[in-house]
């Protein structure tokens, strides 16, 4: 993989580079939450643009549906990115339309722009190779150049990931190359027990990990959405909770051969359920009330882990060599939710083990919820990309790079 030292060091003035990050910044309206995805990506726009290249820097943001949706606008990522930058940073309204093309024109060596938001364009996410290519074929007629550093979307096998670098010379940028060098050692030799812990919302996205985890882990820890799909796979009445029912044979078959292969699967024994989800504007009080996790309501949702749950997961932790955690316990972006992935990340804080938090929620929580992002060994930008890459999955934004 060629590395943008090396791209550098051939000379990038006067040239277009297009900059694919991750920008996928949690927003409550159109203020960031959490700027962590956006500083990630800043050496390599400052490295490009004081070199003299006239960066374009593209992202998606959110899951729109392959056209333009104001609620999904990258416009304040732009913003904040020209904070970051201390520079002025032009915002393209489309992404390869007349004003894409107008703003890469206009822009002088040095200069910065970033694009609309990818998705807007059902092309980026087609299923459909030749749909697919056609939208990489407009996006590299904006660039001479390309480097990818959004390793947060590198599991997807996406246009502006995957068929772009396929048309233009590219190199990886400083993200992705420290990402995965920390990621390689979780792969290499792990310190045991190797505990993972799994939650968040993406569930059909991210059960799958688990068939690999059965063979590298010694405790997996379930909260989040993704504790409903077992917990009703037990049995248990999950109300009105995240569940993936098509997943149930698949997590019937995870949690026999977790024991046949003596690998401790950890459900919660208790969580907080309300008959509806917190207002994340407002955060109005919640008043959620705390029931045993085999005697959810059928018409209450689990929102987070209970607070017998929270003293267990973190014993389980106590003991790590080595702990993976993706996912948010529950709905930490409300106060009355937040305790469970308080516990979590402060048990990580505690532990003399070797830490990485992955996903852009995750990583998002341990910052809102004020934690010190250098109490960790590493706060990785991808969720679903860094477990990918732990299941030694080829990543299409990887192997397009390599290529
Ligand atoms: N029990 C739950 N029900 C619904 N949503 C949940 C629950 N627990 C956590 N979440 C939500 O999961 C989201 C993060 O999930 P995900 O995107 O998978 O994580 P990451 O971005 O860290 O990879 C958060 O917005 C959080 O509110
Ligand atoms: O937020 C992301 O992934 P994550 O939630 O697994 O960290 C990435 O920006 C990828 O987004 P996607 O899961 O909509 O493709």
């Amino acid at each position: 993989m060629k590395t943008i030292d090396e791209l550098l060091a051939e000379g990038v003035s006067g040239k277009r580079v297009f900059v694919r990050a991750d920008l996928n910044v949690p927003l409550e309206g159109t203020t960031i939450t959490d700027d962590g995805r956006i500083r990630a990506v800043v050496p390599t726009v400052k490295a490009l643009a004081g070199a003299g290249a006239r960066v374009v820097v593209a992202s998606h943001l959110g899951r729109p549906k392959g056209a333009p949706d104001p609620a999904f606008s990258l416009a304040p990522a732009a913003a904040r990115l020209g904070e970051l930058l201390g520079a002025e940073v032009a915002f393209a309204t489309d992404t390869v339309g007349e004003s894409a093309t107008a703003t890469v024109a206009g822009l002088a060596d040095g200069q910065v722009a970033v694009i609309e938001n990818l998705r807007f364009n059902a092309g980026e996410t087609s299923k459909d190779d030749a749909e697919r290519g056609a939208f990489a074929d407009q996006l590299a007629a904006l660039a001479d150049l390309y480097v990818g550093d959004g390793f947060g979307a590198v599991h997807r096998k996406h246009a502006s990931v995957f068929d772009l670098p396929a048309r233009l010379p590219h190199a990886a940028g400083y993200l992705i190359a420290t990402e995965v060098g920390v990621l390689r050692k979780l792969t290499d030799d792990v310190q045991r027990p190797y505990v993972v812990v799994l939650g968040g919302a993406k569930v059909s996205d991210k059960l799958g990990v688990i068939d690999h985890l059965l063979e590298k882990a010694d405790r997996i820890l379930i909260g989040g959405g993704m504790a409903y799909t077992f917990l009703k796979a037990q049995g248990h009445e999950v109300g009105i909770s995240l569940l993936q029912k098509d997943q149930i044979p698949a997590v019937l078959d995870y949690l026999k051969r977790a024991e046949e292969r003596g690998v401790e699967f950890v459900l919660p024994v208790d969580v907080l359920v309300s008959t509806e989800f917190p207002d994340l504007k407002t955060k109005a009080p919640a008043n959620p009330t705390t029931v045993a996790a085999d005697a959810i309501p059928a018409d209450e949702e689990g929102l987070d882990i209970g607070p017998e749950t929270r003293k267990l997961y973190a014993s389980k932790l106590a003991d790590a060599g080595t702990v993976f955690w993706n996912g948010p316990m529950g709905v930490f972006e409300h106060p009355d939710y937040a305790e469970g992935t308080k516990a979590v990340a402060q048990a990580l804080v505690d532990s003399p083990a070797f830490t990485v938090v992955g996903g852009g929620d995750s990583a998002a929580a341990v910052r809102t919820l004020g934690f010190d992002e250098n109490a960790f060994g590493h706060i990785s930008t991808g969720g679903g990309a860094s477990l990918e890459y732990l299941e030694g999955k080829t990543l299409p934004g990887l192997a397009a790079l390599e290529g």
